[in-house]
């Protein structure tokens, strides 16, 4: 099995090697294996209870795996260490969530938020110094310093609470970054501008950045890999434009077909027909097979469990 989505002299950043979680019976992962690289984004793509939460929170450390290993810059980073271990990870890997408007406290302005991290995490300069930083941090994000920073969230739209916890996040100059489902609580006009400023800040911030979603037609938008996940196992993975241009897997063909075509690519929708074609496809993906096969230079997919 060749468990890896690229071939690439460049070491990751981090590393997951036959990572698996499970809750009880629940077996939430199955042998994942997957690297993410600085400068580059992965997209991990899947419907509702496939697992994507559960990989990122494993990256972020606020869970443990129950088998594999999790590597940091080459290193062993599987089990809790100290606190004084921790933090430095905790500062580098930055998480960006779905609902930006509870993750922002209503009591506090913009400036408050962005000015903590950089306290907290021992950046802080003399007062004028922060100010600039928190200048910096909300131009970046494509926000007007002077019209945002003494604003309380409930002042903002969606979308400008989303680049307010961007910012928050680069407040602490992370090398990698998490984003779980960082579009789908906002208006569909504004969804790509999000993603493209995601794909600007990886550039600009050479982040390592996992972008997860349950709508496929978005992964081309922010990352040049991607792996798609059913049931807890990754069943295609590779090349972001190659796995969407000739996808082999049954059910990245699926998720794929529920993508309308034209201006509404960021809508995936749903028919009676298309949902028994889903239950046909589901049952066939579900036997795990070990057998990865390499269906292109950066390409691979799960054997379906009848062609073993
Ligand atoms: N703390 C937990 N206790 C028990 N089961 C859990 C727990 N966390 C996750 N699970 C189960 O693990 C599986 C994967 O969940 P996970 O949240 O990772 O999926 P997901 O792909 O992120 O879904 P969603 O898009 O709905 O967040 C699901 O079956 C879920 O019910």
């Amino acid at each position: 099995m060749k468990p890896q989505t690229q071939a690439s002299i460049a070491e990751p950043v981090i590393q997951l090697e036959n990572i698996q979680r499970d809750f009880g019976p629940v077996q939430a992962l199955k042998s994942v294996s997957f690297s993410l690289f600085a400068g580059r984004a992965l997209a991990l793509v899947g419907e509702s209870g496939c697992g994507k939460t559960t990989c990122a929170r494993i990256i972020a450390r606020l869970d443990r795996p129950t088998g594999g290993k999790l590597f940091f810059r080459g290193q062993d980073r599987t089990a809790r260490g100290s606190g004084n271990d921790e933090r430095p990870y905790r500062k580098d890997v930055q998480m960006v969530f779905q609902d930006p408007f509870s993750s922002l406290n209503p009591a506090f302005t913009v400036n408050h938020h962005l000015s903590r991290p950089l306290q907290l995490h021992g950046q802080d300069k003399p007062k004028a110094g922060r100010g600039e930083d928190i200048m910096r941090l909300l131009e970046s994000v494509g926000l007007d310093p002077a019209l945002t920073r003494q604003k309380f969230p409930h002042e903002l739209s969606g979308g400008q609470r989303q680049r307010v916890n961007i910012a928050r996040a680069l407040a602490v100059s992370p090398s990698i970054l998490v984003a779980d489902e960082p579009t789908s609580m906002l208006d569909v006009s504004i969804r790509k501008d999000i993603l493209e400023l995601l794909a600007r800040v990886k550039r600009e911030n050479d982040l390592a950045m996992l972008y997860i979603t349950h709508d496929i037609a978005t992964a081309a938008h922010v990352a040049e890999e991607i792996v798609v996940m059913f049931a807890g196992q990754m069943v295609e993975w590779g090349d972001t434009a190659t796995v969407l241009a000739a996808p082999k897997h049954p059910y990245t063909q699926l998720l794929l077909s529920a993508v309308p075509d034209g201006g509404r690519r960021f809508v995936t929708g749903g028919s009676a027909r298309f949902l028994e074609q889903a239950e046909k496809v589901r049952a066939l993906s579900r036997p795990i097979s070990t057998v990865v096969e390499q269906v292109g230079t950066n390409h691979f997919m799960r054997a379906l469990a009848t062609s073993n």
